[in-house]
């Protein structure tokens, strides 16, 4: 999957026409066969949503890109739109532009929201952040009911469960169609086992479960392709390092806020496999935030396979070592308590 990213970003940099002959056939699609697909950014004006409008430009599967921010857009936009490739790109500014904006989505992403500073918690951010994915999740409800929704916004543990209530109460919650990002955990967990495994990362796939902040960021290392036998207290350490990565780059940007580009990377890589699971490409498996009966919690990152509906099957978690045991039992209260946190919120007002 990450090597036909970088193929189609290759290609989407090389190439003056959208997308190559080779590249359509080997996704399986006739050049008149690809789908046309509508991908919107809100929050584009970013720090995420800058280099995420920027990936998505460059993916051959979109065919529209709308970027949605409450400033600073139309700028972005006229930037991004000047790169030749497939996609028409439309900036929209202000929230009487939301409706525009979202129209005819397949795939809503969203980086909207305040980042940590150190010393913060991810759910530090609830209170404003809490309030903008109410707001733009009601309006996804209203304008484009049947996109998958990407959620990005800290606390993810917390900003899915209220997008799932917002559209709950308007009545088009598809539970299919909503994932929480988490795939920059996965990134990490990659990044930091291929370094002590001493492998070429290229090749190294990490399941990471859970959720999306501290002990509930799950590395299933005893899974960890290539098998490397690491000993016990270098999985801990790359455990524990895979659960702090979102800290360690708050502390190294100093108050400049939290992970942009690799979040932006991570982020296209999800947006991708969604896209591609739309199209109706077989096997394309990411692990996400979704509702889910894999353990007693209502939403749960794991493997999930994904299909034309979004969401075609959440994946069990395998077995776990003693070790990752323990760690399950450890992330469940803070997970559960996040989680009811969010429902608690949007059902409020
Ligand atoms: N899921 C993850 O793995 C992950 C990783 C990194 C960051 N994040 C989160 O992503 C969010 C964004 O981070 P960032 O660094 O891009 O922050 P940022 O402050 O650089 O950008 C956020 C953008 O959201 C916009 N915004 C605010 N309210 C909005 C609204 N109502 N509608 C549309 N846009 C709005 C702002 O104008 C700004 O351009 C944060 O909550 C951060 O914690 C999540
Ligand atoms: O750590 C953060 O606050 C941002 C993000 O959730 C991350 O994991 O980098």
């Amino acid at each position: 999957m990450r090597s036909s990213m970088l193929r189609s970003v290759r290609t989407a940099l090389t190439s003056t026409s959208s997308f190559t002959r080779g590249q359509v056939l080997r996704r399986g699609f006739s050049s008149e066969s690809v789908p046309e697909r509508k991908v919107v950014v809100l929050g584009a004006a970013g720090g995420i949503g800058q280099p995420l409008s920027l990936l998505m430009k460059l993916n051959p599967l979109v065919s529209s890109l709308s970027l949605y921010d409450i400033a600073a857009t139309p700028g972005v936009a006229a930037d991004v739109s000047h790169i030749n490739t497939r996609s028409e790109v439309k900036g929209y500014v202000g929230e009487e532009n939301l409706g525009e904006a979202l129209k005819d989505a397949d795939v809503v992403i969203i980086p909207a929201g305040v980042p940590r500073k150190p010393g913060m918690t991810r759910d530090d951010l609830f209170n404003i952040n809490a309030g903008i994915v109410k707001s733009l999740c009601a309006a996804i409800a209203k304008y484009c009911p049947h996109a998958v929704v990407n959620m990005i916004s800290n606390p993810v543990n917390s900003t899915v469960p209220i997008a799932a209530e917002v559209f709950k109460k308007a009545g088009t919650y598809d539970e299919k169609k909503l994932f929480g990002v988490t795939t920059l955990d996965v990134v990490r967990a990659r990044t930091f086992y291929a370094g002590k495994a001493n492998v070429p990362v290229a090749g190294v796939n990490v399941p990471v479960v859970g959720g999306h902040a501290g002990v509930t960021i799950l590395p299933l290392f005893s899974q960890a392709t290539p098998q490397a036998n690491l000993p016990h207290d270098q999985i801990v350490a790359l455990t524990k390092r895979t659960q702090d990565g979102g800290t360690e780059v708050v502390e190294a940007k100093a108050g400049k806020g939290s992970a942009t580009l690799s979040m932006a990377y991570a982020g296209a890589l999800f947006a991708d496999a969604c896209l591609k699971g739309l199209n109706g490409v077989p096997d394309v498996v990411e692990c996400s935030f979704v509702q889910s009966s894999v353990t007693d919690l209502p939403f749960f990152a794991s493997k999930v396979r994904l299909g034309k509906n979004g969401v075609e099957e959440v994946l069990g978690l395998g077995a776990l070592s003693d070790y990752e045991k323990e760690g399950l039992e450890i992330l469940k209260p803070e997970l559960k308590s996040s989680i009811e946190k969010g429902i608690k919120f949007a059902n409020q007002s």
